[in-house]
């Protein structure tokens, strides 16, 4: 039986959280942390209780990483089981991760910097996750919201072949578009969508490239769908999956149009989503009322003010320790002794565990595992290197449009796009600044392999170059940023479900001592990230999951009425 069937006394480790760029900035970190050893020793108890729980935060190989998700997983145990002892390890010296919000002193005032995430979705039922969280953590007024009717909003660009191509809005808007370069071929495509013949039954999956091309066209491919994947996974869309990336889609081909189901009020929700809207809805009228009408949202002291509540939130409580500057580097498991975890950090004391979540990145986790319980599926997740470059002038209004910012498709040519740069964000048009503030997005999938980079002087050049190119910027930037994101993004390629799958029946291996959860598994936005800790603490304390990746056997979709 599962041996966590009555979750008793617990004592929880959660090593995890943020820690700040690295390698190419405006000014170098080095940390020195303490290498540590984390040893699985598995106990069953007679009663099936559960004596500690080990949550790693998300290990990468080089520098550093987000970790929103082993704050939250922390957060959560600490909501839903107060008497265990929660243990957060996080080997930087820093919590708060890719939401990592830089404060620079100028001639304005304090101009803020985001070097990872900025922007939060609310309306998907993961966004109600977060919701929740940021009114239990009381940060309603911190909250900037940006509204559906904004230029932030409304206005999205596409830079293609070689001008910004502002993107219709509404259907209307596309059927009166057709000379825009980047919509050319998009409505023949839309209107054979429902007339293509369905995969054959044995296609499992396949790129999001081949997918659309084969659904709709090559252009629609290349040019609009390839952008989008830019600004999210920064991507590219002939390894991305589209089972992944696309449930809903991938499943209404079964049925026939994409186009159709599309149009059909009918959405497609798994039950887990059906249980999370329904038990989320009724705790957040009132904060769910404010946000009515928002696009997306961030808060006044940025991004990071939600990372920092968590910690301090979690300060307070009697039963965590955060622990900083402690590395976690392999993890024993003596199956046959039946002892919880040990843990060993800095100066080598072990410490005890039960049990283990890890929010690491797969990869990264793997490495820890002994061998013999090793998963190539984990060991799959390949993530990309994001150069992001934060510019700021000091004469207002100086972009020649208004808008969330432009993506630039793979399909763009060479000569236009040298820097290999994804997107830019006009950022000042998201939350309030002095001047005008952007952030430029180089690397993703085209520096796949790479294992150089330009420095902080070069990727500032190819910036202020691209900026210069595309939107006619000449002033010099009063304040420039320049953060290496390195492996910041994983990448959801082909057969990703199928991999997590079998990752899921590897971990079963640990007999439920063992669960994961964060960015390299079931989406990469935020509120995915603190959905799957919240699913992950849930599933632990109620013994209904055994690693974190059970949805993935056999996903039960629900089409709503
Ligand atoms: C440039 C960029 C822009 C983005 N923009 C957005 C956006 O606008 N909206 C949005 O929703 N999402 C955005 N994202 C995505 C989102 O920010 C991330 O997916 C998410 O923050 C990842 O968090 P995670 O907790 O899943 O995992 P991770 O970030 O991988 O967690 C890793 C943690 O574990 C710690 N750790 C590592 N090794 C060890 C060890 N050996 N021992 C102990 N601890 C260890 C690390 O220091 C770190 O703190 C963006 C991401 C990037 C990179
Ligand atoms: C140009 C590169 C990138 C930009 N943002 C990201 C990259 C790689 C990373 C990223 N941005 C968002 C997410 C979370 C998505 C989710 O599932 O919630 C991630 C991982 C948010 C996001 N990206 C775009 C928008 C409009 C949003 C916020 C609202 C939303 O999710 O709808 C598209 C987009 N990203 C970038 C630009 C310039 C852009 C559109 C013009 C930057």
């Amino acid at each position: 039986m599962h041996p966590m069937v009555k979750p008793q006394k617990h004592r929880l480790l959660i090593p995890s959280s943020l820690s700040p760029a690295s390698s190419v900035r405006s000014s170098r970190t080095t940390h020195s942390h303490r290498q540590t050893s984390l040893r699985y020793l598995h106990r069953t108890t007679p009663t099936g209780t559960i004596e500690s729980v080990a949550v790693l935060g998300s290990l990468y190989t080089s520098c550093m990483c987000g970790g929103i998700t082993g704050l939250s997983a922390a957060w959560y145990l600490s909501k839903l089981a107060p008497s265990v002892p929660v243990t957060l390890y996080e080997k930087l010296d820093r919590l708060g991760g890719w939401l990592h919000t830089k404060r620079v002193e100028s001639e304005d005032g304090i101009i803020q910097f985001e070097q990872g995430p900025r922007t939060i979705r609310p309306w998907t039922v993961s966004g109600l996750v977060t919701i929740d969280m940021i009114r239990q953590l009381d940060l309603e007024k911190e909250l900037i919201l940006i509204s559906k009717n904004s230029p932030a909003a409304k206005n999205r660009f596409i830079y293609f072949p070689d001008r910004l191509n502002q993107l219709p809005n509404s259907l209307l808007s596309v059927l009166l578009s057709p000379n825009l370069p980047v919509m050319k071929g998009v409505l023949s495509g839309v209107l054979a969508e429902p007339f293509r013949k369905r995969r054959p039954a044995d296609l499992t999956d396949e790129s999001v490239g081949s997918f659309i091309s084969r659904r709709f066209n090559k252009a629609l491919a290349n040019n609009l769908v390839s952008a989008g994947l830019h600004g999210i996974y920064a991507g590219d869309i002939d390894q991305l999956s589209a089972k992944s990336l696309f449930p809903r889609f991938w499943m209404a081909e079964e049925h026939g149009s994409l186009i159709r189901s599309a149009l059909s009020n009918k959405t497609m929700e798994t039950e887990g989503d059906q249980t999370t809207r329904a038990e989320l809805r009724d705790d957040n009228v009132g904060i769910c009322g404010r946000m009515e009408g928002t696009s997306v949202y961030s808060f006044k002291n940025g991004i990071e003010t939600l990372s920092l509540a968590l910690a301090r939130d979690l300060e307070k409580s009697p039963n965590v320790t955060i622990k900083t500057g402690a590395k976690l580097d392999n993890i024993d498991y003596v199956k046959t002794q039946g002892l919880p975890i040990n843990i060993t950090e800095g100066t080598n004391k072990a410490a005890s565990y039960s049990h283990v979540i890890s929010t690491l990145f797969a990869p990264s986790l793997n490495s820890l595992l002994p061998t013999p319980l090793q998963s190539p599926s984990l060991a799959s997740v390949q993530a990309v290197t994001v150069l992001v470059v934060n510019l700021y002038y000091r004469t207002p209004n100086l972009l020649p449009v208004q808008g969330f910012g432009y993506l630039i498709p793979r399909s763009v040519p060479d000569s236009e796009n040298p820097e290999k740069a994804l997107g830019v964000i006009f950022d000042s048009d998201t939350t309030p600044s002095p001047g005008t503030k952007v952030t430029v997005m180089m690397g993703g999938h085209y520096w796949q392999g790479r294992t150089s980079y330009p420095d902080q002087h070069e990727a500032v050049k190819m910036a202020i170059t691209l900026l210069q190119r595309h939107l006619r910027i000449t002033e010099t930037p009063a304040l420039t940023n320049v953060t290496l994101q390195k492996d910041c993004i994983p990448q959801y390629t082909v057969g990703h479900d199928e991999r997590m799958e079998t990752a899921h029946e590897d971990l079963i291996g640990f007999n439920g001592r063992l669960s994961v959860a964060g960015n390299s598994y079931s989406g990469v936005g935020l509120n995915d990230c603190v959905r799957s800790a919240r699913d992950v603490v849930k599933g632990l304390l109620s013994g209904s999951s055994l690693t974190g990746l059970d949805g993935f056997k056999d996903k039960q979709w629900v089409s709503l009425k």
